[in-house]
């Protein structure tokens, strides 16, 4: 059997077990177009992995009453950060009132955004067993594959999954992760796909390095930190996860997140969300959850934990949550990037801690406690 995909400007060729892994059907759906988005319960579902599954009745019953939200590309409240004119007063109070801004004049072609989520499509709509054979045959240090809980199970292990009460104890995202640390010691040639999707992810790597050297060089000089501190930022720890919300198949009755409310761990995150909205932000200063929309050209910059630690809590790791969407999937792709291994961080407030340490120590209360603690851990005079 031979079997022949075309994406804007590729072919893959596919033959025998390779064929049987990478395609399905002949898939007519341009990811470019919206509205193909939402053709797809007929076919879609068989790519979700089982939990994600919709109980027919349930599905068809919520469909024509469920309307999507924020997909108009109407301002926003948040802070918007011109890259090559960074205006530090802005950014200053970015990070002080927010944890958040967007980024406009970026940098990261067009084009490479667009075929980012082309492969995207393509790799996450594959049968959800084809998938998890796919990932299995190839190491985890190049792309590996997860779902329900991606903080949890970096290398794709579902937790214990209920729905329970009227709550769904896992996330309804699935994803891929991939640490950019060692590129050139993966070999994907035997999956034309996905070694063309790491390309592409490898080059996009390399732009979000740019971005976040450049926002943190700017924070830097706000916060006065000295050339000692060059190791709070590390891009080689840098990884990418790229995210697939499914349709959701509860209905409103049951609480249910596409990711539950957090603060990410890393300095920085710098999140490209597709066409699909569903991000949305604590507001510090009004204590009110914001929509952060997608909009065309422009990145969003969330302040993670380190940063907050870094600058001795003047500037703050920004809650954000995401909800599931009963119309449409969604896609998006964040890049997280953190303090070198044996980089010390020093804050009056905070003991002085590594961040392997500190990521230790939200392994281990997630897994006694459930939750993660995070920041106050680590504090002088914390509650723990
Ligand atoms: O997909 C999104 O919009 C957000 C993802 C996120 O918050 C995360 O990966 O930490
Ligand atoms: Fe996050």
């Amino acid at each position: 059997m031979q079997w022949t995909r075309r994406t804007r400007s590729r072919w893959y060729n596919c033959q025998g077990d390779i064929c049987k892994l990478l395609s399905l059907q002949p898939s007519p759906q341009n990811p470019k177009n919206p509205n193909s988005m939402q053709q797809l319960p007929e076919t879609i579902p068989e790519s979700y992995p089982p939990c994600f599954r919709p109980n027919t009745q349930q599905f068809s019953d919520q469909i024509h009453n469920e309307v999507s939200g924020n997909e108009d590309h109407q301002q926003d409240p948040l802070p918007l950060i011109d890259l090559q004119q960074i205006n530090l007063q802005k950014l200053e109070e970015a990070c002080t009132d927010w944890g958040i801004f967007r980024l406009a004049n970026h940098g990261i072609p067009p084009d490479l955004l667009s075929e980012l989520h082309e492969h995207a499509v393509r790799v996450l709509e594959m049968g959800f067993e084809s998938k998890q054979t796919l990932f299995e045959s190839i190491p985890s240090s190049s792309m590996s594959y997860f779902w329900g809980t991606p903080a949890l199970t970096p290398a794709g292990v579902a937790l214990a999954l209920y729905k329970d009460q009227g709550t769904v104890n896992y996330n309804w995202v699935e994803g891929l992760n991939i640490p950019l640390s060692q590129p050139s010691l993966v070999d994907l040639h035997h999956h034309p796909l996905l070694s063309d999707f790491r390309m592409l992810l490898e080059s996009y790597g390399i732009h979000q390095a740019r971005v976040a050297t450049s926002i943190f060089g700017a924070m830097s000089q706000n916060l006065e930190l000295s050339e000692d501190n060059e190791c709070y930022l590390s891009p080689s720890t840098g990884h990418l996860r790229v995210y697939r919300y499914p349709r959701c198949s509860f209905d409103k009755s049951t609480k249910v997140w596409g990711m539950e409310v957090h603060t990410d761990s890393s300095v920085v995150t710098i999140l490209n969300q597709f066409e699909v909205g569903g991000l949305q932000v604590l507001s510090p200063k009004e204590n009110a959850w914001i929509d952060a929309k997608p909009v065309p050209n422009t990145l969003l910059v969330h302040l993670g934990d380190m940063m907050q630690a870094i600058s001795n809590d003047k500037y703050k790791s920004v809650k954000h949550r995401v909800l599931v969407n009963r119309e449409k999937e969604r896609f998006s792709i964040g890049y997280f990037v953190f303090p070198g291994d044996d980089c010390v961080i020093q804050s009056p407030n905070y003991k002085p801690f590594t961040y392997p340490e500190f990521r230790a120590q939200v392994q281990h209360d997630v897994k006694t406690l459930g939750l993660k603690v995070g920041l106050s851990r680590f504090k002088l005079n914390g509650d723990f």
